[in-house]
């Protein structure tokens, strides 16, 4: 084994690394700072039952290109010695993408190896690299925030990215491609031959681990999957944020999903093109079933997978049934096509059932969950006054309905809605309670007005809008660009008794919004932003620090953007308009101030002659364990503006 276990707790809690390497990353951060990373590149959209985000019932596959290919394809370089670079160049990424996080995760832990003892850099000769497609040894000794671990082989500096492995354990790896210019290697797993104090593979239920590409922290404790995420928050802000520690409060431990297993209510397995379907005009269909489900760890090949373990029973249900119908229909098929599985349940008080599910006629079952495919729905019982039925929608115009609490929510079943309806009670109370600023509806300000109203940005068919309305007198206001899911919005407003003073919808671009809210005074508004995985975008930023509510939620399934996007208003006004004078390259002189609070206070001395800049501060960020046995996680980040 490679590392005692005292190492491997250390290694495992990475969020406080040395503090040389720190201070490199400060510096890197300053450059953030004064000028934002707008790299782009295709992401790799690897579709795993987590992620995959297919909305239709039989989707054609437009592109089919990128999932599971390995990122970065690279030259390699054969058996030659090397030199570690002083450097690891930089790669175009996109923002927030998994290949950015890895790579910083990278940079770090290189920077951080090359720190000796006495905190000399260290620049030892390195052996030859091993060639691509040997077996080789290596030693887990972090885990990146993509869920990757990060390994080294004995006697040399080189980082090997191996994913389904733990800090602690010792895997034969085989060595799938070297990135030179990125300067670490890809490897597949082939075996644990050392566990980590850490691993315990009793604990995977799925009979795919480590084939498909999902659900990498199955082998770990609950509470270390736990620990791990907030990890991944703490690396964001310090990576992304580009805000020195001082002002991001200590990271709250990630609150964890009731359900660790079968909580996945919607899931988009897909299948493949029959051979030659990328030919113009292809006219031939699948001959036999093609495999059905997600793609693999290192292809682009779908597996066929006959049920994920983390989907709730009914779609597990639905998906059986799909398949069968796809050993019948195959042949309809001359493209590959996404399958939607999304959960539907509908309420029954237990006074009105007249008979037992089993008694029921075919007719009578489908009156339960009108647009599901399960013979009969799956009956629960939740109370002794409450029963409910669910199955599985797979046309993604059909109304699926979920229910958070006393609250009923209908949504078109291929449009957003939270995947894990387990946590949404408490995630949504918590909310209830962070809301508001802690002194009871009153911004922190001597003098400040009570909150009133509550803007929804990115609100989809009424999260957020519905759920809080209760402690807005002044009403809240949701805005999506979806128009269905406003529509939807609306409809929900009317099932959970709230009027239209008491809860309206826009359907919108975003940054639209502030054309609408100028009859809302900003000191008795709260705005709840929860945007897509990129974030929200510049234009959207700078408009909401013109409004300057007094209070910001911002909620978000990926808390790299998050932290990019809180930095942003932290900074502030002063920032935001020297990035806009120097353009989003950014220029010459921002680039000379190492120190983002220098450049902030030299700003804020020439826009304070006009007007005070605004920007916020942060109360608090805490995760939720949104996607149990994965490497996502669900940030909130509440902020207060800052008016002294
Ligand atoms: C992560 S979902 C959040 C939805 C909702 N808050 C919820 O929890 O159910 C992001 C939402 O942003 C919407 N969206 C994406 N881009 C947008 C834009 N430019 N302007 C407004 N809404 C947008 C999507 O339609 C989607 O409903």
């Amino acid at each position: 084994m490679g590392l005692t276990p005292t190492r491997v707790l250390a290694s495992f809690s990475s969020s406080q690394p040395l503090r040389f390497a720190s201070t490199l990353l400060l510096r890197s951060q300053s450059r953030i700072f004064t000028k934002p990373p707008f790299w782009t590149m295709a992401s790799v959209a690897v579709t795993t039952p987590a992620q995959g985000d297919g909305a239709s019932q039989i989707a054609p596959q437009s592109t089919q290109a990128h999932t599971g290919k390995r990122p970065f394809p690279g030259g390699g370089q054969k058996g030659r010695p090397h030199k570690m670079k002083k450097k690891a160049k930089k790669t175009k990424v996109g923002e927030g993408s998994h290949e950015e996080v890895l790579m910083m995760d990278i940079q770090n832990l290189m920077a951080a190896h090359k720190i000796s003892e006495d905190g000399a850099e260290t620049t030892k000769e390195q052996p030859p690299l091993p060639e691509q497609g040997s077996e080789i040894e290596v030693d887990v000794v972090e885990i990146s925030s993509t869920g990757d671990g990060l390994a080294k082989q004995k006697g040399s500096d080189r980082i090997y990215v191996v994913p389904f492995t733990v800090p602690g354990d010792t895997v034969r790896v085989k060595v799938y491609r070297h990135l030179e210019q990125e300067g670490y290697t890809v490897a597949d797993f082939i075996e644990v031959t050392s566990p980590s104090p850490l691993r315990d593979d009793s604990r995977i239920k799925c009979k795919y681990f480590a084939k498909c590409s999902g659900c990498q922290f199955q082998m770990l404790d609950y509470s270390d999957q736990l620990r791990l995420k907030r990890d991944i928050v703490v690396k964001a802000y310090r990576n992304f944020s580009g805000l020195p520690s001082e002002v991001v409060p200590e990271i709250l431990e990630t609150i964890g999903s009731p359900l660790k297993y079968g909580y996945r209510t919607k899931l988009t397995p897909h299948f493949d093109g029959p051979p030659g379907a990328r030919r113009r005009g292809n006219t031939k269909a699948w001959e036999t079933m093609p495999p059905v489900g997600f793609t693999p760890k290192g292809s682009n090949k779908v597996m066929d997978i006959e049920e994920c373990p983390i989907g709730t029973e009914a779609v597990n249900q639905g998906l059986k049934l799909e398949r069968e119908r796809l050993a019948k229909e195959h042949g309809k098929y001359t493209k590959g096509a996404t399958i939607l599985l999304r959960e539907s349940t509908k309420r029954v008080p237990n006074a009105q059932i007249q008979k037992p599910l089993s008694d029921l006629t075919a007719e009578e079952a489908a009156a339960l969950v009108p647009a599901g495919i399960l013979p009969k729905p799956l009956a629960v019982e939740m109370s002794s006054s409450m029963t409910e039925y669910k199955s599985c929608i797979t046309n993604h115009n059909a109304t699926s309905t979920e229910y958070i609490d006393n609250f009923i929510f209908t949504n078109p079943a291929g449009f957003f809605f939270q995947n894990n309806n387990s946590i949404l009670s408490p995630f949504t109370d918590y909310i209830r309670q962070h809301i508001l600023p802690p002194s009871g509806g009153l911004a922190n300000a001597p003098g400040a007005k009570p909150i009133r109203t509550l803007i929804d940005a990115y609100s989809g068919s009424g999260l957020f809008t519905i759920t809080q309305s209760a402690l807005f007198p002044g009403g809240s206001i949701g805005i999506d660009i979806a128009e269905k899911s406003i529509d939807y919005a609306r409809k929900n407003a009317l099932l959970n008794g709230l009027n239209e003073k008491q809860c309206s919808f826009i359907a919108a671009d975003a940054p639209e919004l502030f054309k609408s809210v100028k009859k809302y005074d900003p000191d008795e508004t709260v705005v709840v932003l929860d945007p897509p995985r990129k974030g929200c975008d510049n234009s959207f930023l700078t408009q909401l620090l013109d409004f300057a509510p007094t209070r910001v939620v911002y909620v978000s399934c990926n808390v790299h953007t998050q932290a990019r996007d809180v930095g942003f208003l932290v900074r502030g006004q002063a920032e935001a308009e020297l990035s806009a004078s120097t353009g989003s390259t950014g220029g010459k002189k921002n680039e000379q101030a190492d120190d983002p609070f220098d450049v902030l206070l030299q700003n804020d001395v020439k826009t304070r002659k006009h007007k005070r800049p605004v920007r916020y501060e942060i109360e608090s960020i805490r995760g939720f364990d949104f996607f149990p046995q994965t490497g996502h996680v669900e940030g909130v980040a509440v902020l207060n503006r800052v008016d002294s």
